[in-house]
């Protein structure tokens, strides 16, 4: 089977590095400015378990132009969110009819506005847990853990021996709304580590930081609450209790995290978020906390907390100053 990467970023990097390193078919298209790097260095992929493998140059079918999506048999989507539609119209134009797109990005939006626009191709929704850094170009770090997700259907079955054969573990789920929504309450928290400024492991240490993150995350659970959104439970805690955990003294927080309350983080990992605002990129705001607001609207109410965040980060993209923890706190107190 012929995989394409479509967004040759970090994640695509990765999923399809370890795909390729097990022997894989994998062509990664992407922006010339990231495919002139992998042919110059290779694609180095490392772990939190210390694994290190490097594919060289050579071994890497890398391409820059969307006609590549001719010869896929499947194609992993990894871009974010505001490129979706950029894509969509590059596998239209490219990609034989019937080819299955499995989307690997955040949000709860990108399957359904891709079925929108790709009537000739089953559009599968993915979603990956884990924080993917780049310590240095062409080098793509696993920071944290958990299993990737991949809608339960007939298409997806030739994946399952390959992501096994790439050690990358994979849970086939028939509700991939519900691990959507799941993960959309997650990544809540990755507009406050890109205010933050600090990577994940130091954001999530501090009280204040965590405290505005469950600020978001309690005003989304009463929104999916009305609207009968049942979240899937992804980690060892039922999503209505993360809030609560998220909130607890530092002290008391750090020896239930040690307990496995939540996962190991890398000291490098930030959110992908807080990378966008590195790189001087449009955000995936409106695609993450854009959606608790959207709900509240069809639902006839408002989401203050969530809609002051995505201000903060307008203003962050603007090139504003990162926050502290009680900065933020304060200004979500007096939204909400
Ligand atoms: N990074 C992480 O740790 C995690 C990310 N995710 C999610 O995964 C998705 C991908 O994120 P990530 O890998 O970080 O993103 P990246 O920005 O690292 O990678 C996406 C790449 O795709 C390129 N691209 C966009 N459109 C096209 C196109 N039409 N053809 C070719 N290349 C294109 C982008 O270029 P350009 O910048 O020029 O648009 C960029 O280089 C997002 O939805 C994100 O939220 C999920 C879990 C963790
Ligand atoms: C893994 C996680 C939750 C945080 O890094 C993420 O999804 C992201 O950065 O977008």
């Amino acid at each position: 089977m012929r995989i394409a990467v479509l967004g040759a970023g970090l994640i695509g990097g990765y999923v399809g590095g370890r795909l390729a390193a097990a022997g894989a078919d994998v062509t990664f298209i992407g922006r010339p400015r990231q495919i002139d790097v992998l042919r110059e260095t290779g694609l180095t992929l490392s772990d939190l378990d210390e694994r290190r493998v490097v594919i060289p140059p050579g071994k890497l079918a890398l391409a820059t132009e969307a006609a590549a999506l001719a010869d896929a048999d499947m194609i992993l989507l990894t871009v974010k969110s505001p490129a979706t539609e950029g894509a969509a119209a590059d596998i239209a134009a490219h990609a034989r009819p019937g080819t299955p797109v499995v989307s690997l990005q955040n949000g709860v939006s990108n399957p359904e506005r891709l079925r929108a626009l790709l009537a000739d191709h089953p559009v599968i929704a993915g979603m990956v847990p884990f924080n993917v850094a780049e310590p240095a170009p062409g080098h793509v770090h696993q920071g944290t853990s958990g299993h990737i997700a991949i809608e339960d259907r007939p298409e997806t079955a030739p994946l399952v021996p390959l992501f096994a054969a790439a050690g990358l573990p994979l849970d086939l789920h028939s509700d991939m709304l519900a691990v959507a929504w799941a993960k959309l309450l997650i990544n809540l928290n990755n507009a406050i580590n890109a205010l933050s400024g600090l990577p994940l492991a130091a954001q999530l240490a501090d009280r204040d930081y965590r405290r505005c993150f469950a600020l978001c995350q309690r005003e989304a659970l009463k929104l999916m609450a009305a609207a009968g959104i049942v979240p899937a439970q992804l980690g060892p805690l039922p999503p209505s209790r993360m809030p609560f955990m998220l909130s607890l003294p530092d002290w008391l927080f750090r020896r239930l995290s040690r307990r496995g309350g939540t996962p190991k983080i890398d000291r490098l990992a930030r959110s992908s978020m807080a990378d966008d605002l590195v790189a001087r990129r449009k955000t995936e705001v409106d695609y993450i906390n854009g959606e608790v607001v959207a709900l509240a609207r069809r639902l006839g109410r408002t989401a203050p907390v969530n809609a002051r965040v995505i201000e903060l980060i307008r203003a962050r993209e603007a090139g504003g100053p990162a926050m502290t923890g009680a900065a933020l706190r304060a200004a979500l107190r007096r939204a909400a």
